[in-house]
């Protein structure tokens, strides 16, 4: 586990969080990477970390201040690629984490980008929709010194999305003085936005699902799926796997827990969510969940689509499934990597099994560029083919060096990385 020493002065002991758990996996890896170790370290740091203050004025007219960060933690193989967060509990740790797996995603994905990731320490819900759009507007403004087309393209996460997207490509139009439509992804269709690129992580997800579920002679139709987060990502991996015909046994979201031991209507469930805002109080659910017990529910397939550190120690062994597909970044901390590993579980890693978003990020990004747009069915067979491609790499490696689809995609991940590093040079 991660040392005192390697913890950087910026962050307290306490505040390692998610960002411990990525140093992990890089030692994981470290073995495997042979002559590159020597280039490592430099995975260890985040290239650039900006922390800004966001003050907004509220509709009361009292002054409100967020903190925003935008950290680069890798651009050797193209420029800055990833989300960014508005969310309560938003850290430097995470955002610092969530940008290097955006770098080994990338290059597993081997899609032409470094890492980056954003956030907001704050929970948009409080906010008005004026408020929401003040906030977006200045992080715009006060990131803008390091994001841009060919520097840094920020997409949407947790509590963002395409309107988010639009504010922040206009607001960085006007200061530029020009539409710059390729800054960010993720935007409206009518903005440059592409086709696919909502569900293109939730395809994603599902796409590899089937790979991982061939694997282990398991029949998508009728296998029984629970999914934690019900947003962008767990509710479209959720309805693809339903058209499917695989039975969606127990969502959780924010507020609340559903179960049906037959598989819930997530055609209703999602229009009770769009109605109340969450999966609480669906009336097609057959008992009462806690959200603890969500851990225990007989499935095949567990999703974990939220947010990170959700499988730990304390819950990896009362896990039934026989796969996980990581929907969210970094759901599972190492200790229940073990854990799972231990009990048999195939654990598709976040950096693959979450790559479709990005990918579908990088076909907006070119279509931008070239100001020419592609069908649906083009975009979705793309996707399918460079993420098939991609988890069958991953399994051909965890195989041939008998190690986790994990350490498999770190190491193909790390190694295009640090060739790039080593190829690149140090200024002397
Ligand atoms: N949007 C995208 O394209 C991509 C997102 N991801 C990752 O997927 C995860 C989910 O992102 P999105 O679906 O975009 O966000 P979202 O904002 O659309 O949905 C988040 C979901 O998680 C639920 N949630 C929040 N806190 C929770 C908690 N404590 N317990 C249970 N559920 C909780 C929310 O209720 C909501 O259903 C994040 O880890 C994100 O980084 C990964 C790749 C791309
Ligand atoms: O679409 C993108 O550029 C990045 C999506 C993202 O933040 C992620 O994959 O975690």
């Amino acid at each position: 586990m991660t040392t005192h020493h390697e913890i950087p002065s910026y962050l307290t002991p306490h505040e390692i969080g998610p960002w411990g758990d990525y140093i992990t996996q890089i030692e994981r890896v470290t073995p495997y990477l042979g002559s590159l170790s020597r280039w490592v370290e430099t995975l260890k740091r985040p290239k650039r970390i900006l922390v800004v203050d966001v003050p907004i004025e509220r509709d009361d007219g009292t002054i409100a201040h967020f903190e925003g960060y935008r950290v680069q933690h890798n651009t050797s193989r193209g420029p800055g690629k990833g989300g960014v967060r508005f969310h309560q509990n938003v850290t430097l740790s995470e955002v610092m984490a969530l940008s290097a797996w955006m770098t080994i995603k990338t290059a597993a994905a081997n899609v032409p980008y470094g890492g980056a990731k954003g956030g907001i320490r704050v929970d948009p819900k409080t906010l008005s929709q004026g408020e929401l759009q003040r906030m977006t507007r200045r992080y715009t403004s006060e990131i803008g010194i390091i994001i841009g087309p060919n520097k840094d393209i920020p997409a949407p996460d947790v509590n963002t999305n395409e309107q988010v997207m639009a504010w922040m490509m206009d607001t960085y139009s006007m200061n530029e003085g020009s539409t710059a439509t390729g800054v960010v992804t993720g935007k409206p269709i009518s903005l440059g936005g592409s086709l696919g690129r909502r569900e293109a992580t939730g395809r994603g997800v599902f796409v590899v699902g089937e790979g991982a579920a061939n694997r282990i002679g398991l029949d998508i139709k009728g296998a029984k799926i629970a999914v934690q987060g019900f947003g962008n990502v767990g509710g479209v991996a959720a309805k693809l796997f339903y058209e499917a015909g695989a039975k969606i046994v127990a969502v959780q979201d924010h507020a609340g827990t559903v179960f049906h031991s037959n598989g819930l209507d997530v055609i209703k469930l999602q229009a009770h969510i769009k109605e109340t805002g969450s999966v609480a109080g669906f009336a097609g659910a057959e008992e009462k969940m806690s959200r603890e017990n969500f851990w225990d529910v007989q499935c095949d397939i567990m999703i974990p689509a939220a947010l990170e550190q959700q499988i730990t120690e304390h819950n990896a062994h009362r896990i039934r499934a026989k796969i996980i597909l990581e929907g969210a970044n970094g759901p599972t901390t190492p200790k229940a990597d073990d854990i799972l590993d231990d009990k048999g579980v195939l654990v598709v890693p976040d950096v693959i099994a979450n790559a479709g978003g990005v990918t579908v990020s990088y076909f907006e990004w070119v279509q931008d560029f070239s100001s020419y747009f592609w069908t649906e069915d083009e975009i979705n067979l793309r996707l399918t083919r460079i993420m098939s491609e991609a988890f069958e790499a991953v399994c051909h490696v965890a195989e041939d060096k008998k190690v986790s689809l994990r350490t498999a995609a770190f190491l193909i991940g790390c190694t295009r990385v640090l060739q790039a590093r080593e190829m690149r040079g140090l200024y002397p």
